[in-house]
């Protein structure tokens, strides 16, 4: 998979350059290139924002740096791919969620726009469609200075679920959301801690009802914590992510 990231903090993506996803960049299962909006600007000053038209507190980000920015890299997309999915961090997205995770990680080419400010010029938005499949979306109901934490997020959700990037792909199966349901709680040695025993039904080696004792935490869990989740689930709406191949 290739990934574009343009930001005008490139450092801020450093991260991805560490663990799994640093691993799976050094082993070719991840193509990851950032790139500095300032590098596509052309006057002195370097200049990526403005005032908002209308009015209104902070800047706005100009369009014609981003367009050039997305024009490189749309012309620079990897043989036979088809178009990229250019995905804008923004509060005003649709949510990120595992089912959409399992589905950008099956895509060729993802290009990541970073917003600062208040955002960037809707018209790029527009005139991105030309050349990508333009995705905003949201972490969650909250607003953050700028896209790159969003973006470190979800590279993570989608590079960790390419065949290849996490050792063990059976890890995948059971975890949060994998299966519409929260994870079931976990435990390891010492089975007794600070006076704190460990279930004893996992202590047992009768798998059968370990799983069972699994599968009701994890119902347990879900109504204490996400009664949305359970909802959804229990209406047979189960999330795309409720697969195991990929
Ligand atoms: O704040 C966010 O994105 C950064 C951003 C983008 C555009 C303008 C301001 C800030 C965000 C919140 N949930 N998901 C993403």
């Amino acid at each position: 998979m290739r990934i574009d990231v343009v930001s005008i903090f490139p450092e801020y993506l450093a991260p991805l350059e560490l663990s799994l996803i640093g691993k799976a960049r050094q082993d070719g299962i991840l193509d990851l290139r950032v790139h500095d909006l300032r590098a596509f600007t052309t006057d002195r000053h370097r200049t990526v924002d403005d005032t908002p038209y209308g009015g209104g507190a902070g800047m706005v980000m100009k369009p014609e740096p981003w367009a050039q920015a997305l024009e490189s890299i749309a012309a620079d997309r990897p043989e036979g791919s088809g178009r990229p999915v250019l995905i804008v961090p923004s509060p005003a997205g649709e949510r990120f969620t595992q089912a959409l995770a399992y589905e950008l990680a099956e895509q060729e080419h993802l290009a990541f726009a970073c917003g600062r400010y208040e955002g960037i010029d809707e018209r790029v938005i527009e005139w991105s469609r030309e050349h990508f499949d333009v995705r905003p979306v949201s972490l969650g109901d909250y607003v953050l200075n700028g896209g790159e934490v969003a973006v470190l997020a979800m590279v993570e959700a989608i590079g960790r679920l390419l065949p290849g990037v996490v050792g063990n792909p059976e890890s995948l199966v059971e975890e949060s959301h994998s299966d519409g349901l929260l994870e079931y709680p976990v435990y390891t040695k010492p089975s007794v801690w600070r006076e704190r025993e460990v279930p004893a039904v996992l202590l047992s080696g009768n798998h059968g009802r370990i799983a069972q004792w699994r599968r009701h935490e994890q119902f347990r869990r879900t109504a204490e914590r996400r009664p949305d989740l359970l909802e959804a689930f229990d209406a047979g709406k189960l999330p795309r992510a409720d697969r195991t191949e990929l």
